[in-house]
């Protein structure tokens, strides 16, 4: 499969922080929270509890917690970003860019790029770096994507990559990513996947009548699923076990990173990861399959934050995945679907 010579790729990730400077972290905090597809409250009420009270309150604890994961390059979330965009450049015959949805490189940083690059550029492939669709993560980055597009008045077409939680090659490099780490003695693998408000989910539904109106409906079949951020977790959770064979036993899903007084998904990770000890789960191996690059929610949250409550409660050996990264599967894969996106294929 060829890519047209008039065409390039976006690797579109969240972004962070400039720095690890609390100025940096309010101007980034402030940014994300404003956005209303992750806080979707009406603009008046959003910006006195985004401005008045979240970003003041948080921006010297998250810069904090930014200060104990930071690299000398930048943020890991950057940094594995950009060496992403470099290993798929070497195998791609068009130009590859990277855009965050916050922060930088921005969107129109990453189209000016490519129109250098490919002065009659005719088609984008923009590959967001979340496999999940989600209003906060996968939606809020295409649509600003085709947003800023429409405001300058790029004349080339946009093709998006659709969410690849179930997709085969995205789920074996997934497998592929644990499957050295079930050599050591583990009593459970948990999936962390990073939460939602369940409002999110409901305003998601389609159908209008189909999401968390039973416990069991995410596992049901509906046209919801499409947009169903749950739905979707379940089923890369599930095609991942079945690849590696992994008793159902030894297997648990949770959800991190609540932040706010909504209710979220559940069961929480930090929750779960406190009660597992009590019974008798006392090794375990976390993988946070909702990241595609490892962040501050995988490095600190989990690995930092997660192994000492795990730890404080009793448990022994706690083991966290580190996510896709730079893996040569997971590089083939975004190759691969990069290619068979594109207009024609
Ligand atoms: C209402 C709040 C939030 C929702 C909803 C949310 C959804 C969501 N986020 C990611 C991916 C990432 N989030 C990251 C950091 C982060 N997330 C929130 C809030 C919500 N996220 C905040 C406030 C922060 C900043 C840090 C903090 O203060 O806790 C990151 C890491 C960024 C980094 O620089 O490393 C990622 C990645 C997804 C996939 C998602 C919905 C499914
Ligand atoms: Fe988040
Ligand atoms: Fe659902």
């Amino acid at each position: 499969m060829q890519l047209h010579k008039k065409s390039a790729v976006i690797l579109m990730n969240l972004g962070s922080p400039d720095s690890t400077e609390v100025k940096d972290v309010r101007k980034y905090l402030d940014e994300f929270l404003m956005d209303k597809r992750v806080i979707n409250a009406p603009y008046i009420f959003r910006a006195m509890l985004v401005k008045g009270i979240i970003v003041p309150f948080r921006a010297p604890k998250s810069a904090e917690a930014y200060r104990s994961i930071w690299w000398k390059e930048g943020s890991p979330l950057i940094v594995l970003t950009k060496q992403l965009q470099e290993a798929v450049q070497d195998k791609m015959p068009v130009p590859v860019e990277i855009a965050m949805r916050y922060g930088s490189p921005s969107p129109k940083a990453a189209y000016d790029s490519l129109l250098q690059q490919v002065p009659d550029l005719e088609e984008v492939v923009l590959f967001p770096l979340y496999p999940h669709y989600a209003m906060s993560s996968y939606e809020t980055a295409v649509e600003y994507m085709k947003e800023v597009k429409e405001k300058y008045g790029y004349k080339f077409k946009l093709s998006v990559i659709p969410p690849y939680y179930n997709h085969p090659e995205y789920i074996n490099a997934l497998a592929g990513s644990i499957k050295p780490f079930l050599e050591q003695e583990y009593d459970k693998v948990v999936f962390s996947y990073h939460g939602v408000p369940e409002r999110h989910i409901r305003l998601g539904d389609v159908t209008g009548c189909h999401c968390l109106q039973t416990e069991d409906c995410c596992t049901k079949p509906s046209v919801a699923h499409t947009q169903c951020y749950r739905h979707q977790t379940f089923e890369t959770t599930r095609l991942v076990t079945e690849a590696l064979n992994l008793p159902k036993e030894k297997v648990e899903q949770t959800f991190q990173s609540r932040l706010g007084r909504d209710k979220w998904l559940e069961p929480a990770t930090a929750n779960r990861l406190a009660e597992l000890p009590a019974e008798g789960v006392k090794k375990i191996l976390v993988v946070c399959p909702a990241f595609v690059s490892d962040c501050l929610e995988t490095l600190e949250e989990i690995a930092m934050g997660g192994k000492e409550i795990f730890e404080h409660a009793g448990g022994e050996s706690f083991t966290h995945i580190p996510c896709l990264n730079v893996q040569p599967q997971w590089v083939e894969t975004v190759v691969d679907m990069s290619l068979n996106a594109a207009s024609g294929n």
